[in-house]
């Protein structure tokens, strides 16, 4: 890739804006790609997105444009923040524009169908494409706003790895690289649902030693079904992996919290989905994620307990002493213990 050469971000939502905008920083010429012709007007003129990202201003390197088989004719290095519900459906008609473009997933979803990340469906999709992803505790308005914060981007092709290092580490953007793809994007998918548990026990009244032991258990259980699938459970000590299940688990600006937090006051599923009005990926998530444990028989007491308030009927009061009644377990080995 050249200097000069134009980066690619698709994605007008506020993940994609929020990495076009540090892109730009670092002096790249940014395209970022959205659907919506009215919406890049908008931001054309008034250098906001204010449905995603208000009182953000836009660099002038990044460029709203709505040609997605333009935009990646014209860029060797692309970023793909559109919502896992979207990214096959959009790519899948611009295969023939992928081959050997370096194509970097920062989308935190499992596509139901054979249970594949977003990087997986990029390869199926793309088979000549390089294929990395970036993920870690990356709340997008913090890092728009220039929050000291670090992620990691993991591929087995290390020159795509710096080539993203590059391109996005800067003066408060660290960029780690690691080659475990699959673990890295697994975290980052799997913490979604924890965070609306915390969100629940947020809502509840619920203390710091509940969420202190619900991001323990779940890092527990996370791993524990990472490392069934074959991912390195040193990844899941790392910033994709704890490091983003306590950032998604503790804050209020985390969507799928707030999905969570909703559920606590008393709103349906749809209810607390439509007040967000943004993509809270783990919704979806819990239902591949039950089916995926049962299939593979890794017990997984908080996920099932989720599923059974989401999409079961049970209260949270019944899951709750659920959980709390189970059987004593032991702390210590928490790869290959079975409780909560
Ligand atoms: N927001 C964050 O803090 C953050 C951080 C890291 C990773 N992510 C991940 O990035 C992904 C995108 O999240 P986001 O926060 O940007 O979502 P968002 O809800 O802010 O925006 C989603 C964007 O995708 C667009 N979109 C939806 N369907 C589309 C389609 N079919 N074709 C084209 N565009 C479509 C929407 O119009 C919107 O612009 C998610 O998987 C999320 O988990 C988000
Ligand atoms: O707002 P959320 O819950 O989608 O989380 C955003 C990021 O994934 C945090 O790293």
């Amino acid at each position: 890739m050249t200097e000069q050469q134009p980066i690619a971000v698709l994605g007008g939502g506020s993940f994609g804006t929020a990495i076009a905008n540090l892109l730009a920083e670092n002096g790249h010429s940014v395209r970022l790609w959205m659907r919506d012709a009215e919406q890049a007007e908008s931001i054309r003129t008034h250098r906001q997105n204010p449905r995603y990202l208000k009182g953000v201003t836009l660099l002038p390197g990044v460029c709203p444009v709505t040609d997605l088989g333009q935009t990646l004719a014209e860029c060797q290095l692309i970023f793909v923040a559109l919502p896992s519900s979207a990214l096959r459906q959009a790519l899948s008609p611009f295969a023939d524009h992928l081959s050997g473009k370096m194509l970097v997933s920062t989308t935190k979803g499992i596509e139901a169908q054979g249970f594949m990340l977003m990087s997986q469906i990029l390869e199926e999709i793309a088979p000549q494409a390089r294929i990395g992803v970036i993920s870690g505790p990356n709340l997008a308005r913090e890092v728009a706003e220039h929050a000291l914060t670090a992620t990691v981007v993991a591929s087995d092709d290390e020159a795509l790895c710096r080539c993203v290092q590059q391109a996005l580490h800067g003066r408060t953007f660290r960029v780690y690289a690691s080659s475990d793809r699959f673990g890295v994007e697994l975290g980052g998918a799997l913490k979604n649902v924890y965070a609306i548990m915390a969100g629940m026990a947020a809502a509840l009244g619920m203390g710091e030693n509940t969420r202190s032991m619900l991001i323990t258990r779940a890092l527990a259980e996370m791993t524990r079904f990472a490392v069934r699938l074959g991912a390195n459970p040193m990844t899941f000590l790392g910033l994709a992996g704890v490091g983003d299940l306590i950032v998604t688990c503790t804050s209020t600006k985390s969507r799928n919290f707030q999905v969570g937090h909703a559920l606590g006051e008393g709103l349906s599923l749809d209810e607390a989905v439509s007040r967000l009005g943004e993509v809270a990926e783990g919704v979806n998530t819990i239902k591949v994620l039950k089916t995926k444990a049962e299939e593979l028989q890794v017990y997984m007491p908080l996920v099932a307990g989720l599923h059974a308030i989401l999409y079961e009927g049970r209260t949270l009061d019944q899951v709750i002493a659920l959980l709390m009644r189970g059987e004593p377990k032991t702390d210590v080995d928490f790869i290959s213990t079975d409780g909560f």
